[in-house]
């Protein structure tokens, strides 16, 4: 059966994108990955390349971790900590995992599988986002302008030359253009710089005729959408005040004191996520593993903040059957995590009005072994909430069944199919659709230096080249993409390295 669902996305209009609203989950990625980039025709982008650039940015401040000169580095722009405070549900996960046979880990070290306290993009406990770590530090260069309130339109393309020229873009309600000297680079993000390349000509031809607007380029912009998709809304009840829940930690004198004086306390944690697990299904033993699933661990649920079925999209009405009755009480909720989905989805133009959102389709369940994972993973958490560290705290699972999946039985594994299509909360992670291949792919739109086929003067820079997603939270490859396309920007502009 299809289960039609709308998840809402978060546009992030500020200076930094989503490093300014995102988890700060600082997450490297699988050496698997990059070669596996590499492969796909990307000369340059194999591991062993791109290392050097995730050296580059990082700034480890985990003194243990730091030790590891071959994998760490100190000194970068962006800087990497542990949360600073955590819950004891946090530990738990932990513990629960190792009884179960998993082991702890540095996930962005030598190898990835294992279980860790979450590493973070923050300062003294603070948001470091890429506006913080990259923008601050430059912003009273005398060659960066920064053009606020403004929304690009177009990038401006010579019919002729076939080169971008500038962009167009609307600021207090009035079009302007500016013009570039050298070249445009796009970095508007997975959904709106292939919306910005179709505006412009740049994409599938078809769908650009559809629309009405004068074809440049046939390329397959907006193909080839990714993200990790989770499975939301299972969650476990526990019988103690340990986990994180909003009234009370707004109620509180010393939570607020905790965050505004010493940047610690439960403030401190991210959206509730505080630690992880990195688990390879085909091989679960296998340090090496190259992870198919991720554990999330939250130490609140749905029921912990009362916008948080609304940010997860939930229905009220399904709220109310399924999660009201367990308001107030304490909870967490494992975020199993799809790393290498094989379903892909498409962006798409709504119209030619570059002020009205696209169109996305995400395409989650595709292929049911996308789902499968996701099964797994639930039954997995259902395993670690039953061993003695969990169970101090009584932790059992929230057994109300999604009213449409009840005939399946609730706890098999085809209700938790039904479930999961019931609540496939998104990670943003979109990426990949502009994706980075060599001219003979057919889905390819940049080259493995970011720049447009068949369009001079163009590159995009940011998730949506990513030709797979890796099996990484995308900030800090993201953050790789862009170091690395400093260097080949301006190698090939003849600037100093
Ligand atoms: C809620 C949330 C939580 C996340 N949590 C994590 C996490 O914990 N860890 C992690 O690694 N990743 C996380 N991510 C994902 C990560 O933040 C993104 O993968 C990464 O920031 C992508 O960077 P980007 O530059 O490709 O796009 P973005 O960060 O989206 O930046 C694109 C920018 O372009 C601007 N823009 C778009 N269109 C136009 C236009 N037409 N004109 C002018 N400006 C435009 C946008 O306003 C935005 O500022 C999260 C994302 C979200 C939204």
């Amino acid at each position: 059966s299809v289960v039609r669902y709308c998840l809402p996305l978060l546009s992030p209009q500020v200076m930094g994108g989503s490093s300014v609203l995102n988890y700060m989950i600082y997450n490297r990625g699988h050496y698997r990955d990059y070669d596996q980039w590499e492969l796909l025709g990307n000369p340059g982008w194999g591991y062993r390349d791109v290392l050097k650039y995730f050296l580059k940015l990082e700034d480890m401040t985990i003194p243990e971790l730091a030790r590891d000169r071959t994998y760490h580095n100190v000194g970068g722009p962006v800087s990497v900590t542990y949360i600073p405070w955590h819950t004891p549900l946090a530990s738990a996960f932990l513990e629960a995992a190792q009884l179960k046979g998993g082991w702890l880990n540095d996930y962005n070290g030598a190898t990835q599988t294992g279980y860790s306290y979450l590493q973070v993009t923050m300062k003294n406990g603070t948001r470091w986002s890429s506006n913080r770590a990259y923008l601050g530090p430059i912003r009273d260069r005398r060659t960066l302008h920064v053009s606020k309130q403004s929304v690009v339109t177009r990038i401006l393309v010579d019919p002729v030359t076939r080169e971008a020229t500038g962009v167009e873009f609307v600021r207090d309600r009035r079009r302007r253009v500016v013009r570039a000297r050298r070249e445009v680079i796009v970095s508007a993000g997975a959904i709106n710089s292939p919306q910005l390349l179709m505006l412009s000509g740049i994409g599938p031809r078809e769908h650009l005729q559809e629309k009405g607007i004068p074809l440049i380029q046939d390329l397959a912009v907006g193909y080839n959408l990714m993200d990790h998709v989770s499975a939301g809304a299972v969650l476990f009840l526990v019988n103690q005040s340990v986990s994180l829940r909003a009234e009370r930690i707004l109620d509180s004198h010393d939570d607020y004191v905790d965050y505004i004086a010493y940047h610690t306390g439960p403030m401190s944690i991210p959206g509730g996520c505080e630690s992880v697990g990195f688990v390879d299904l085909k091989d679960p033993q296998n340090r090496d593993g190259w992870p198919d699933l991720e554990l999330l661990f939250n130490s609140g649920s749905i029921i912990s903040e009362p916008t948080l079925r609304n940010n997860f999209g939930i229905d009220e009405a399904l709220y109310q059957k399924m999660f009201a009755p367990v308001e107030g009480r304490d909870s967490w909720m494992p975020l199993p995590m799809l790393m290498r989905p094989k379903s892909k989805g498409r962006v798409m133009l709504r119209d030619r009005n570059p002020l009205r959102k696209p169109l996305i389709y995400h395409n989650y369940f595709q292929y049911p072994e996308d789902l499968d994972v996701l099964v797994d993973g639930v039954l997995r958490t259902i395993e670690l909430s039953d061993t003695p560290p969990f169970q101090k705290f009584g932790s059992t699972l929230h057994k109300t069944p999604v009213p449409a999946c009840a005939s399946k039985g609730f706890g098999t594994r085809e209700y938790w199919r039904c479930h999961i299509r019931h609540f496939p909360f998104t990670i943003y992670h979109q990426s990949g659709t502009c994706k980075m291949g060599p001219r003979s792919d057919p889905n390819a739109v940049v080259d493995s230096r970011l720049r447009v086929h068949g369009v001079g003067r163009l590159r995009v820079v940011d998730a949506s080249i990513m030709p797979e997603i890796p099996a990484a939270h995308t900030n800090a490859p993201t953050y790789m993409i862009a170091e690395k396309a400093a260097d080949m920007i301006k190698e090939d502009n003849g600037a100093p390295m």
